[in-house]
């Protein structure tokens, strides 16, 4: 067994380790965002640590105004966090200039919003609509025409709506246009979609269909895939949820299939709580309601484990 004296040491010894988030596609190390508005400040972000992993399929969830779509938008290089640390495959979204940035939206990441009106373009097809990115980050050539059509009608294919090709999106049903919208976030071979509130607008028969190019996308490409979303059906089909709560990583909810001796396969979730990079770490409220906590709490150290205890006044 560990003596206590050992767990110290083992701290003392991970302080010369490996930087936080050496080896993750996303890092966000204390994220801080103020918004100031009518001379009033709305901390939306307060301090968030977050990484994805390469190759990742995961879910951001929260209550309305936890700042899930800040997060988002200053992820997509959309905005610019106040304080802290945020890097995106080896880019500084704090340190890019403007040339940086468009090459950043361009390259590295693609979008899928809620309003499906917002990801198409109306009066281009679905196959001109996957080209456009294409065209725009211009590495042309000869035969690049050819070379845009195939790769779109491919991306098309592969979502599920290769039949929408040659359809505007007004001739296309709500879930071919989002799945449309995930082959124009490919189209440019990006290391990470995110999406907000993707299936949002959608059925819950739609939304699965619509979840499920994402997966193929994650699967066949590899890419990375981080979707914010209210919607249980998407935040329980991922192998890791992670709950924001008051602008900061709270608890995440990680899955994996287990098999028992009869070869049957089952979903195994367990739930973590979060420990920032400052040690803090947010009880959930069921908990410190069901023992009344308050302000503070009695801990203790033990060979394994935390002991957290509400504090009672003497007796
Ligand atoms: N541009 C802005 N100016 C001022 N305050 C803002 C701005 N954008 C967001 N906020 C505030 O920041 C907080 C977080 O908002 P955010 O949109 O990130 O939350 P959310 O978790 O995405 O909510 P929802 O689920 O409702 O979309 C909220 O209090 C919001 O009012």
């Amino acid at each position: 067994m560990r003596s206590l004296a050992d767990l110290e040491q083992q701290a003392t010894a991970r302080l010369g380790g490996p930087a936080y988030g050496h080896d993750a596609l996303i890092s966000c190390d204390r994220l801080v965002r103020i918004f100031t508005a009518d001379g009033v400040e709305v901390q939306a972000l307060q301090g968030l640590d977050l990484l994805v992993g390469k190759g990742e399929l995961m879910a951001l969830v929260g209550a309305s105004g936890s700042g899930k779509s800040t997060l988002l938008n200053i992820l997509a290089g959309l905005d610019v966090p106040t304080a802290g640390a945020a890097s995106v495959d080896g880019y500084d979204l704090l340190a890019m200039d403007a040339a940086a940035r468009l090459s950043y939206r361009r390259h590295v990441v693609g979008f899928v919003w809620q309003q499906t009106a917002r990801n198409l373009l109306p009066y281009l097809t679905a196959a001109q609509n996957v080209v456009l990115p294409m065209q725009l980050a211009g590495r042309g050539g000869r035969g690049a025409r050819r070379r845009y059509s195939a790769r779109a009608a491919e991306l098309l294919d592969m979502v599920g709506v290769g039949h929408c090709r040659d359809r505007h999106p007004g001739q296309m049903s709500g879930g071919e246009q989002q799945r449309a919208a995930i082959a124009v976030a490919l189209a440019n071979s990006p290391a990470v979609i995110l999406a907000d509130e993707p299936t949002g607008e959608l059925d819950s028969a739609t939304g699965e269909q619509v979840f499920a190019s994402f997966r193929t996308a994650n699967e066949e490409l590899g890419t990375t895939v981080v979707v914010v979303t209210h919607d249980h059906a998407v935040a329980n089909s991922v192998r890791r949820t992670v709950a924001i709560r008051d602008g900061r990583t709270a608890s995440e909810v990680v899955r994996r299939t287990e098999v028992d001796e009869h070869g049957q396969e089952s979903v195994v979730a367990r739930e973590y709580a979060t420990v920032d990079r400052a040690g803090r770490l947010q009880l959930p409220r069921d908990y410190t309601d069901a023992l009344d906590i308050r302000s503070r709490v009695l801990l203790e150290l033990e060979q394994d484990h935390i002991g957290v205890w509400p504090d009672r006044p003497e007796e």
